[in-house]
């Protein structure tokens, strides 16, 4: 106990420093306690940073398009699934990290147990989705549990699978192919894996490599998706279902699964139906992998990548929040990956407490002008100036410009031009006056980004469109209109931008997005042995340590709505049946702690380093902290803060100082308990534990 306490003393003592030196907030949040072996960790990320360019063997695929070119051709590249020069140090170690299996997947097979039939998760849509879906509509909810010890063992016969990645580069992609092909072969060694090289291009071409344990081996934990690459995302029209359709056919696939995010799911909840419509044997499964994290409902808590992709941003974002505050002089203005929704900017906010948050989700809903975001913005940066303080950081996501109603209709009468096939030098002539007219507000290079050509779904395309640019151009604009008229007195605005954009669709994935991905690759195999077609493949109690996972296949339908015209009982439900994004949940509990936290954030440089994702020791099972937060039980909770007290009374002397109880605190609870303790509703009735 006595070296506890030295260690504890000697924390407090840096933590203090970190006090002063950032202000007020919970002092565990302010540092990471190193230890020998964090600092190794730490040194050999940095190693691998520099490397990893030169070890790549592919070039990027990613070819931007131009304004009147839709799809470019592409390069089919000859090094798919060459093994990869993991060049020693992180990667190779990640290598051969084994992910962790829930008990359910340990074996070679599974109980498979049959629930309730299924609607959708919007009952009112419920029956232009079966309509649109009569054959795969309504199907069971599924579980897999452990066979029982004295389950018989059955000749299995060998199955034959097609993999391919559908959706965007998501760190953890390799990681189901890895552990389909590690169920495929504990199932039957004779089973075989096709990966579908060039994303769903190869398979409507039927290019396919084999997946062996030889093809894998440099693959295991790494990012990227560049084992098989990826293309346009899109199994839809009839004649691209078709194409898969023979291609399964061809190959005499008993499985197809699909690696994606809402897009993708849709349409392999389209192609299921159609297969089976076709008498196609082979079942169609679907995986939920997305830098985004929306494609979240009652099944699915979060999506493979967004855990590492937050981790990756929240220490960019962190870092630039220390080079503002260290020099003064800038407004940072960051914005992040998240077309529909913000949950990127969301969690990379709650891991790094930046000045100034702008969700889309909010905008969208208080249905704010341009001009009264802008406003937002400048009073926070007046208000930060009475404190002297003529630095920020402020989170934005991509698609906060769609959120702004005069600038979704604009870009919505664009995309009308685009569908006209109307060429770009030709479109601001034909924008309605009042389109027109805000188009010429805006700035040339703003102006230009909008009329790109369309993503594949038809939106615009938000990752080119550079928003933050646009507002601090319009900021500083209004702050020098409010200097003119005598209502701001601080120093001249500057602002630096920044799209943190590709940087983290790259990165190595974290543990939890390893163990994931890996099981989700299992569970999909298991899915296909037990006949399901239009699934997806489920995990529950993600917050909880993997072995209280919980493994499950939902019925893509069920995920399903229809986008509809008006609200309200009168509501006229349009277009096709999907899966929709999940927006944030303005009334959830991770935002309700955002907003309490918000005038601090804004104020007092609240700043917290998350640090580099760590892969062993200390942290290295950190969750996402919206996925605890919202999957979190209040009364387990008040169980973890009183085992906590009685573990502190232990550790320090009665009548220490207030820093140091906090800081013994700090050392029992993670980081993320310490959140949900600031939001807890029983807080108040112990005021020990009012880390505020
Ligand atoms: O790689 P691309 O085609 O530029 O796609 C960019 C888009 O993909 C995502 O990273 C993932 O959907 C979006 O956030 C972004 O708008």
């Amino acid at each position: 106990m006595q070296e506890n306490l030295e260690i504890q003393e000697k924390e407090v003592y840096e933590l203090k420093i970190c006090t002063e030196r950032r202000g007020a907030g919970p002092i565990s949040e302010c540092i990471q306690p190193t230890t020998h072996g964090c600092e190794k960790v730490g040194k050999e990320m940095l190693d691998q940073t520099a490397t990893n360019s030169g070890t790549r063997k592919l070039t990027a695929l990613h070819h931007q398009p131009t304004q009147d070119q839709q799809e470019p051709e592409r390069e089919m590249n000859a090094d798919f699934g060459a093994p990869k020069d993991l060049a020693g140090g992180l990667q190779q170690r990640r290598s051969l990290y084994q992910p962790t299996l829930p008990p359910c997947l340990q074996g070679a097979t599974v109980k498979v147990e049959y629930g309730d039939a299924t609607t959708t998760i919007d009952p009112t849509c419920a029956n232009v989705v079966a309509q649109a879906f009569p054959r795969t509509y309504g199907q069971p909810l599924v579980s897999f549990v452990a066979p029982p010890p004295d389950a018989v063992d059955k000749d299995r016969a060998p199955i034959r699978v097609g993999v391919v990645f559908s959706g965007r580069q998501s760190p953890g992609g390799h990681n189901v192919i890895w552990g389909l092909h590690d169920a495929l072969k504990a199932y039957n060694p004779h089973s075989v894996l096709y990966g579908f090289v060039g994303g769903t291009e190869g398979l409507f071409a039927n290019k396919t490599i084999e997946i062996t344990d030889d093809v894998l081996a440099s693959y295991k934990n790494q990012g990227g998706f560049d084992l098989l690459g990826r293309s346009i995302d899109q199994i839809r029209s009839t004649k691209q279902v078709n194409a898969a359709m023979t291609t399964c056919n061809n190959l005499n696939l008993d499985g197809l699964v699909i690696i994606g995010g809402v897009t993708s799911n849709s349409d392999a909840a389209q192609l299921a139906e159609a297969l089976v419509q076709n008498n196609c044997k082979t079942k169609v499964v679907g995986v939920p992998v997305s830098l985004n994290g929306d494609l979240k409902n009652q099944f699915v808590e979060t999506t493979v990548g967004f855990d590492t992709v937050c981790k990756v941003n929240s220490q960019l974002v962190s870092n630039v929040c220390l080079d503002a505050i260290s020099a003064g002089k800038y407004y940072y203005f960051v914005r992040l990956m998240g077309r529909k929704a913000s949950h990127v900017a969301f969690e990379c906010a709650l891991q790094s407490h930046p000045n100034m948050l702008i969700l889309a989700e909010e905008v969208a809903l208080s249905k704010l002008t341009l001009m009264e975001v802008i406003n937002k913005i400048c009073d926070g940066v007046q208000a930060r100036a009475e404190l002297g303080k003529f630095h920020g950081v402020l989170l934005i996501p991509e698609g906060l410009i769609e959120s702004i109603p005069e600038m979704y209709a604009l870009l919505q009468e664009i995309n009308i031009l685009h569908n006209n096939n109307v060429p770009v030098a030709e479109m601001p002539s034909q924008l309605s006056p009042w389109a027109a007219a805000l188009f010429q507000f805006l700035p040339p290079f703003i102006r230009r980004e909008l009329l790109l050509h369309q993503e594949s779904d038809n939106s615009a395309q938000l990752s080119q469109i550079d928003t933050e640019q646009l507002l601090a151009h319009l900021v500083e604009a209004e702050m020098i209109k409010r200097t003119k008229e005598g209502r701001y007195k601080g120093r001249k605005f500057s602002s630096v931008c920044h799209f943190f954009g590709y940087q983290a669709r790259g990165s190595v994935p974290s543990n939890f997005d390893c163990d994931y991905a890996y099981a989700l690759g299992r569970i999909s195999l298991h899915m296909i042995a037990a006949g399901l077609t239009g699934y997806m493949a489920t995990v529950a109690n993600l917050k909880d340590p993997v072995d209280k996972w919980r493994c499950a296949a939902a019925p893509l339908t069920a995920m399903m709505s229809v986008k509809r015209h008006l609200r309200g009982p009168g509501a006229i439900p349009i277009g096709k049946p999907a899966i929709h994004p999940s927006p944030i949940d303005l009334k959830g509990k991770a935002y309700e702690l955002l907003r309490e936290k918000a005038s601090s954030f804004l104020l007092d440089d609240f700043y917290r380093t998350p640090g580099g994702i760590q892969y062993e020791g200390p942290g290295c099972n950190a969750k996402p902290i919206t996925l605890t937060i919202e999957n979190q039980d209040y009364m387990g909770d008040i169980e973890i803060l009183k085992d906590c007290l009685s573990k502190v009374r232990t550790m320090v002397k009665p009548g220490c100082s207030r820093e140091v109880l906090k800081a013994a605190i700090s050392s029992m609870l993670s980081v993320t308990d310490v959140l949900t303790v600031m939001s807890h509703p029983l807080n108040a009735e112990l005021p020990l534990y009012h880390f505020n």
